[in-house]
């Protein structure tokens, strides 16, 4: 269970108002919100990272966290496969380096498990850290902006991979795509210095079709919303 209400202030300035970010286990939860005001900082929240925001409220987290950020945050100087398993080895773990090659080839980039990051494009270098984050099997997933580097078709097939792997896990998913929380979120919610509120979804159990109706219908309205951050 997640749970994070209140106000978020950056010194004297409110970047989100009236947060009430309820993440039921095993379910996932949809972060959207203009640029900045924000959504990373409540990602570290979750993982009980610093932040330079003060959150007047409460932060309840249960179970351990994987936070897979906004930048890939890849060891130059480590391969791919090393990238993947670079928690286990931290830990002074066996890395599982079957399982690492495994997810790696699940995720498109088999023949590439030795390149370094500097070898690899942006979009390459994000499935690395998806990779690398999926590993760790946390009950507790912060995905911030998991797929931006992605093609439209590549996008659409990791965020099938992921909503599978991460099947019972509870996700907290920042995006800034309204297709993407149609898809995948069982909540969501728009965040601002005005106020926060509830976005309306689907009523069926992500993840959902991409052509199904409700998604596109969800996907326009959410869109609209978005435009209009003021309303929030
Ligand atoms: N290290 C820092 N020191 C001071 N302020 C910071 C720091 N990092 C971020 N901020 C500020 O904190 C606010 C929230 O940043 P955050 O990265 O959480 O926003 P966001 O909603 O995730 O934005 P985006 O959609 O652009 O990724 C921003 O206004 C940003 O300028």
């Amino acid at each position: 269970m997640i749970r994070i209400t209140g106000d978020l202030w950056l010194e004297d300035r409110p970047l989100a108002r009236g947060l009430d970010l309820t993440c039921a286990p095993g379910t996932w939860m949809g972060i959207l919100g203009a640029s900045g005001v924000g959504k990373s900082t409540l990602g570290r929240i979750v993982a009980g990272l610093p932040v330079p925001a003060r959150l007047q409220g409460t932060a309840d987290v249960t179970g351990a966290v994987t936070l897979m950020g906004q930048q890939d945050q890849l060891l130059p100087w480590a391969s791919a496969l090393d990238n993947v398993t670079i928690g286990a080895r931290l830990r002074g773990q066996r890395p599982d380096r079957d399982r690492a090659r495994a997810l790696l080839a699940e995720l498109g980039l088999a023949g590439l498990e030795a390149r370094r990051p500097a070898h690899l494009s942006g979009g390459q270098r994000q499935r690395v850290a998806l990779a690398r984050t999926l590993i760790e099997d946390r009950p507790v997933i912060v995905l911030d902006e998991p797929f931006s580097a992605l093609d439209a078709g590549t996008r659409a097939q990791m965020q099938d991979l992921a909503a599978r792997h991460l099947a019972g896990r509870t996700v907290i998913l920042i995006t800034h795509d309204p297709l993407e929380a149609a898809r995948l979120c069982h909540r969501a919610v728009l965040i601002g210095p005005a106020g926060s509120r509830a976005l309306p979804l689907p009523a069926t159990a992500p993840p959902r079709a991409l052509d199904d109706p409700a998604v596109l219908a969800a996907q326009a309205a959410l869109f609209a919303t978005l435009v209009r951050p003021c309303a929030a």
